[in-house]
């Protein structure tokens, strides 16, 4: 069970929704990946105007756990500002705060990214913030009493996978709260390796999104979370320098 706040999910698989060829297309992906949490940016949203296109038009949202993020936000004042604005159009608590520092990079900038999830806290939010994968700012914002910390593995949309292993592991053992690994996975092994580090979950977009086959990668991400999952629980053998034979032949006659 992935446990956040007062929230479980039997899936440890969280799935963006942006970029899909088409409606169609999303929703299938969607329903193969088996995901309970959908995230979407506030502001792409026509959360108060019912009567305009909704590009979550084709997916049954009461069957998911909806995860608004701030995308677009720059400053902790804009998070906060999307983030109100989509607990009152009903939007579940839960936010994910993006506030992007670098247009090139896109990489999360840390002090806006530690004043919003302490404004949003402060306001009774419970606060997922997307973050590097720097080992002491996870820490930081787990001490403000951040309810799931979300470090990338690599910058959003590059699929480069897990650039730093070390840091990621790193912020899963100090962490007392869930780790969910966001953004940059490319391939399913990549979902596998966060989790066989121990991560809590994994958030991922474009990688399904942008596939040549969309929903066929929704269900490997899927296997891909899963694998990780039961290879970390299985406990994986040491690694070793020497070779040692799988069928050891000590105290057995040579024919
Ligand atoms: C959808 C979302 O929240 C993205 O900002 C997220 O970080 C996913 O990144 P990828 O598209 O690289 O998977």
């Amino acid at each position: 069970m992935l446990k956040i706040g007062p929230y479980s999910f039997n899936s440890r698989l969280l799935l963006g929704t942006g970029k899909f060829p088409d409606f169609d297309i999303q929703k299938e992906a969607v329903e193969k990946s088996e995901t309970e949490i959908l995230t979407f940016a506030v502001r792409r949203m026509n959360i108060f105007e019912p009567e305009q296109p909704n590009f979550l038009e084709k997916i049954d949202v009461n069957n998911y756990t909806l995860l608004p993020n701030t995308a677009g936000a720059k400053t902790a004042e804009e998070a906060v500002r999307i983030a109100k604005l989509a607990k009152a159009s009903g939007l579940c608590d839960m936010i994910k705060v993006e506030v992007i520092g670098c247009d090139k990079t896109l990489l999360p900038d840390p002090i806006e990214t530690l004043k919003a999830s302490e404004m949003l806290l402060e306001e009774g939010f419970i606060v997922l913030p997307y973050t590097s994968d720097d080992v002491l700012l996870a820490k930081r914002l787990e001490g403000l009493g951040c309810h799931a910390i979300m470090p990338g593995a690599s910058p959003i949309g590059t699929g480069l996978g897990i650039i730093n292993p070390l840091n990621i592991r790193y912020i899963i053992e100090q962490s007392s709260v869930p780790v969910i690994v966001d953004a940059g996975i490319g391939v399913p092994s990549d979902a596998a390796k966060a989790m066989e580090l121990g991560a809590d979950g994994v958030l991922l977009n474009t990688a399904v999104s942008g596939a040549n086959d969309p929903v066929k990668m929704a269900e490997a991400m899927k296997y891909g979370v899963l694998a990780g999952r039961a290879s970390y629980e299985a406990g994986r053998i040491p690694k070793k320098f020497n070779a040692a034979a799988s069928s050891p032949l000590e105290g057995m006659s040579i024919l």
